[in-house]
């Protein structure tokens, strides 16, 4: 974590080959003795060849090429979910769909300012819809209370601290099964020491400027979007330093944000099995859950409905990135496309 590249991991997109350096096929030329002259010169032919190969490969235009086959390449695995929305429909047709929805990234763009990443009111509309329709889960690295302000609909299941805190609907929907009694914090013995560490890392955040820490309840966020790159390190530093008197927290890394959790294993997998079986669908064929989202934490969830054989995941991303999802929207528009979509398609009839 001490390096860029971790740092930068985060909005990692699959990598384009960096070009070659046209410079380093010169090193071993001209041949240092006239009997290697045959070698050299089938040697050379070779040497040409990947010159020319190398001089294309950093031309700007071979890799817009290279970059675009990638694209369509990581595009046939893993389909837009609008693109393919029939097979998608098809797919789920006669089944009772469960929608799971990550938050940033995925309901509301990506912005600097944290407490700054509202949803727009069309896209709050979009989920309430679907929230009539089917059961309808928000799963966020957020606090629960925090991510509720900003989603507002009551009718949800709300996954907080990424699904360390689950709570039902406070008012009527039209699925609830058990709702009420939906609660779930595996990690309250956590808590004490939560505060603990997020105290120490706001006072150790205060020397690096546009560093963030974000009280998460039960995990914590370190934001660096705002930090100058050269400060990076020093900021990884910091929070390892700080972590290290913590064997019972884990450390990962999200988009432009290093997150702080207990090391149980619970994570948005669990919680979205969880809610399943808190609805009273675990083990059920006759059940489509989707979900939607942006980040390395929802890859979690992913793989659970891989894993299960039933659902899908749709990765919100405009990149190729390493996913087990398997499909794809560009970004929260297209989300909100898709659940509208859905919710006029024949398959919330059942
Ligand atoms: O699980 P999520 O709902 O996707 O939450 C993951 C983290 O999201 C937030 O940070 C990200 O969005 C911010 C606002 O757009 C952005 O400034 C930041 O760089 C992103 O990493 C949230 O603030 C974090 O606490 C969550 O862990």
């Amino acid at each position: 974590m001490t390096n860029h590249a971790a740092f930068n991991a985060d909005d990692a997109v699959t990598a384009v080959p960096p070009p070659a350096q046209a410079s380093r096929h010169f090193s071993s030329f001209p041949p240092r003795r006239a009997r290697d002259c045959r070698n050299a010169a089938l040697g050379r032919m070779d040497l040409a060849a990947s010159l020319l190969d190398s001089m294309k490969a950093s031309s700007p235009r071979h890799a817009k090429l290279a970059a675009a086959a990638d694209q369509e390449d990581w595009m046939e695995k893993h389909p837009s979910a609008l693109e393919r929305f029939e097979a998608v429909v098809a797919a789920a047709k006669g089944k009772q769909i469960v929608m799971f929805l990550d938050y940033d990234g995925t309901l509301s763009p990506i912005v600097e300012d944290p407490d700054s990443a509202f949803m727009t009111e069309d896209m709050r509309d979009a989920v309430r819809s679907v929230a009539q329709h089917f059961p309808t889960a928000i799963v966020s690295g957020r606090g629960r209370d925090k991510v509720f302000n900003f989603v507002k609909l009551e009718e949800l299941y709300y996954a907080g601290s990424h699904g360390m805190d689950i709570k039902g609907p406070t008012t009527v929907s039209n699925h609830k099964a058990k709702a009420d009694e939906v609660l779930c914090q595996p990690a309250t013995e956590f808590l004490p020491v939560i505060q603990e560490v997020y105290e120490m890392l706001t006072a150790k955040m205060e020397s690096i400027p546009g560093a963030i820490v974000e009280d998460n309840k039960f995990c914590l966020s370190v934001h660096f979007r705002c930090v100058d790159e050269k400060e990076w390190d020093a900021l990884g530093e910091e929070v390892r330093s700080v972590l290290e008197g913590y064997p019972d927290l884990r450390l990962t890394k999200g988009r432009k944000v290093l997150e702080i959790r207990p090391s149980i294993k619970w994570d948005k997998g669990n919680a979205l099995e969880f809610l399943l079986e808190s609805l009273g669908y675990a083990g059920r064929g006759d059940v489509f859950p989707i979900y939607i989202g942006d980040d390395r934490t929802d890859e979690d969830a992913f793989k659970v409905l891989r894993n299960m054989g039933q659902g899908i995941g749709i990765l919100v991303t405009k990149f190729p990135k390493e996913t087990t999802a398997s499909y794809s929207l560009r970004e929260p528009a297209e989300v909100k496309d898709f659940l509208r979509k859905l919710v006029k398609s024949n398959v919330t009839k059942g």
